[in-house]
């Protein structure tokens, strides 16, 4: 079974607006609340691809009893750990021009809530795979991620890693099954640019030189990503436009149906890339994760090459 572990889950308020300006109150045309936060994404992503997921994560206050409601609405299954506060509302605007957003710090937590957690993950007897996204909440202890890979693997459970966090280089030794960063995030760890073929072919050698088994870079409205086993890199772009309404949850939602596909099907990597593409594109078509109504479509057209080796 996968789990997902969003450790500073979030409400999305997202709304769209006349274009922003300085000093100006602006009134929107709509505003959405949404339960979020990247693992709970996932775990909403593959509920829709007919999988169930466990969602762990930490949870506080009213915020926090809503995502948990929600999540459970949307049959998902959940085992929170209650913390003290409230679990942080973030704000995306769209203005007609820009997305803005706008994240909160979130609840903090206590070694205490930790403990609870790598509870759960001790006394999971199905757990498989642990999809580990998103930042991490105030007070967290500095080896918080580092004890819930070891946790995890301790039970034998491939780690996946989609962290806003300049951990991941830190982690990339504990051997990740797969991290998901997006081009801005992969130059920020290894601290090269991906913007052509050759560098991207150098940052993911890195990547591997640091630990990390598989990579799926995406990069966000260029349309395109890459994934890399170690051997051999595919690079995917869609051939197709769409019309954008907000780009947050794509990422989360591209991981999850990439994972769909290759978890269980390695060798699958042309197919996972199509639906991994055509599912963020159709994401960003929505505020929140929308419908996957035009995913099938979409992934006849997303066109997928092998680099050559090098
Ligand atoms: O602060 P983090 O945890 O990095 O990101 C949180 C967040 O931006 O991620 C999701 C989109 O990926 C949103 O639903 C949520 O608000």
């Amino acid at each position: 079974m996968f789990y997902t572990l969003t450790a500073n889950p979030a409400v999305d308020m997202t709304v769209s607006s006349s274009p922003l300006e300085p000093d100006e109150n602006v009134r929107t045309g709509s505003a959405s609340y949404t339960a979020n936060g990247k693992g709970l994404d996932v775990s909403f992503a593959f509920k829709k691809m007919g999988v169930d997921t466990v969602a762990l994560g930490f949870f506080a206050g009213f915020t926090g009893k809503f995502i948990v409601e929600e999540v459970m609405n949307l049959g998902c299954l959940c085992r929170p750990v209650w913390t003290d506060g409230i679990t942080r509302i973030n704000t995306y605007v769209n203005d007609g021009q820009h997305e803005y957003g706008i994240l909160n710090p979130g609840a903090p937590i206590t070694p205490q809530h930790q403990e609870e957690l790598y509870n759960i993950l001790d006394t999971a007897g199905d757990l498989e795979c642990l999809i580990v996204s998103g930042s991490v909440p105030p007070k967290a202890t500095p080896d918080f991620l580092a004890q819930v890979m070891e946790h995890a693997q301790a039970r034998g459970a491939d780690v996946v890693l989609d962290l806003s966090s300049d951990k991941l280089k830190e982690l990339a030794h504990k051997k990740p099954l797969l991290i998901k960063p997006n081009h801005h995030e992969m130059k920020a760890i290894f601290g090269v640019p991906v913007d052509t073929d050759d560098e991207v072919r150098v940052a993911m050698k890195m990547a591997h030189d640091a630990g990390v088994q598989n990579v799926l870079l995406t990069r966000g409205s260029r349309g395109d990503a890459y994934f890399s086993n170690g051997e051999d890199i595919w690079y995917a772009k869609r051939e197709f436009n769409i019309k954008l309404v907000s780009s947050v949850c794509a990422g989360d939602c591209t991981l999850a149906a990439f994972l769909h596909k290759w978890y269980r099907d390695r060798d699958n990597v042309e197919e996972a890339m199509k639906l991994a593409m055509a599912t963020g594109a159709n994401v960003a078509e929505s505020v929140g994760i929308g419908d996957f109504g035009h995913v099938d479509e979409y992934s006849k057209r997303v066109a997928v090459r092998k680099l050559d080796r090098q």
